[in-house]
């Protein structure tokens, strides 16, 4: 059985994208056909999403970096142009997780997490999160959150994802493929 996940993110120092990178090997690794995919052609890998990525994949990780505690504005930009998937509700009951990057720990992140994950609710998504067994969720001294996973990158983006922020991404991907395999 073939599962198809999109991961779709924006990133503009890197964070956002090492954490995509993370998600998206997870799920290579358990066997998913993934999609990565972003909102503008930054780097000459990049792919940009379609609509017709969303209507066909099985499941969604979705991430951009904090911005004054919302989402990047190039995906509100794209969230914009989906009102016809919505219309026709394609994107209903398909499973999704959020993640975000931010300069510094109580910047905005949770909100921003929340924030993502508005347009997948209209969108009739099923949100998951990050649940309480997983336990880098009580140690972490950075990111991380049962909103979904974040990353705390400090004010010059320099810092590396923590061991514990790689493990949350770890288990999101994971927790993504599972629901995703059950429900097809
Ligand atoms: C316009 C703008 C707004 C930002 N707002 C916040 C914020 O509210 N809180 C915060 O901690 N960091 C904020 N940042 C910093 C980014 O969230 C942070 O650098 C993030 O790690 C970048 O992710 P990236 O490396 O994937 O681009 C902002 C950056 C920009 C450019």
């Amino acid at each position: 059985m073939m599962i198809n996940i999109v991961v779709l993110y924006h990133s503009s120092h890197g964070s956002v994208a090492n954490m995509a990178h993370e998600i998206s090997d997870t799920l290579d690794n358990l066997g998913a056909t993934v999609k990565l995919r972003t909102f503008e052609k930054k780097q000459p890998h990049d792919i940009i999403i379609t609509k017709q990525d969303l209507v066909e994949c099985d499941a969604l990780a979705f991430g951009t970096p904090t911005r004054f505690g919302m989402m990047a504005a190039q995906a509100k930009v794209f969230w914009e142009t989906t009102s016809d998937l919505w219309l026709k509700g394609q994107l209903i009951d398909k499973p999704a997780c959020v993640f975000s990057s931010s300069s510094s720990m109580h910047g905005g992140n949770e909100a921003t997490l929340l924030n993502l994950s508005l347009p997948l609710l209209h969108h009739g998504m099923m949100l998951l999160g990050v649940p309480y067994d997983v336990p880098e969720l009580i140690d972490t001294t950075t990111g991380g959150s049962p909103y979904g996973a974040s990353h705390v990158a400090g004010a010059d983006n320099t810092s590396k994802l923590s061991n514990t922020e790689v493990k949350i991404c770890q288990s999101v991907g994971k927790r993504l493929f599972t629901i995703a395999s059950k429900l097809k």
